[in-house]
């Protein structure tokens, strides 16, 4: 949020990755994501789920025809950008709205050279630039270099489950 200068950050939370199984409960997730995003700025929304939908062109389609007039950037963390080019339109994602993707550990060169980033490599721009990111016309993406943090979904399930 701050590093673009956002005036909001909507939290999709998914209905069901088309790549991935075992997601889990959709309420727990929800509700969880909810006291993580416990923020006067941060929207959880169970949209995928009110919809019915699955795929990411889909719920940005149906979002950006809910509020046409809103400058919306896709958020992503640096795996999703390894393998974004295996998502159903993805170019029509990119060319949607701006993207940004924030480091992640582990995902190093796989990221750089991915279909993504050379598909788009004349779309980024540096990260010195970031908030200017929301007003540019797509397709437009920084990578967000941060302190890393080690956690994800799946160490979080697997916490729960052994306490
Ligand atoms: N530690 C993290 N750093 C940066 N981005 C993250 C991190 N964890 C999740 N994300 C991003 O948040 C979004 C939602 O991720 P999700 O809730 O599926 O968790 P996940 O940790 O990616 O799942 P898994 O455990 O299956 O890898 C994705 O875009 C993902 O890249
Ligand atoms: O639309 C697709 O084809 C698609 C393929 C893989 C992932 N996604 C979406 O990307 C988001 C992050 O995925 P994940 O596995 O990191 O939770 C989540 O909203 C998924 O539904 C979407």
């Amino acid at each position: 949020m701050k590093r673009l200068q956002l005036d909001w950050v909507w939290w999709i939370v998914a209905r069901g990755n088309p790549l991935k199984t075992g997601h889990g409960d959709f309420g727990e997730r929800f509700w969880s994501a909810m006291a993580v995003a416990d923020h006067p700025r941060m929207r959880v929304t169970d949209i995928e789920s009110r919809l019915g939908l699955t795929y990411t062109y889909r719920t940005l389609s149906a979002i950006t025809h809910i509020a046409p007039d809103a400058d919306f950037v896709w958020l992503m963390g640096a795996d999703n950008m390894v393998n974004f080019h295996m998502w159903s339109e993805w170019q029509e994602i990119a060319r949607m709205m701006p993207i940004a993707i924030v480091a992640r550990p582990g995902v190093g060169p796989g990221a750089r050279n991915s279909p993504f980033a050379r598909r788009f490599a004349h779309s980024r721009i540096p990260e010195a630039e970031a908030t200017i990111l929301p007003g540019l016309a797509p397709p437009a993406w920084v990578y967000l270099t941060a302190p890393l943090d080690p956690i994800s979904s799946t160490a979080i399930r697997q916490m729960k489950a052994a306490s």
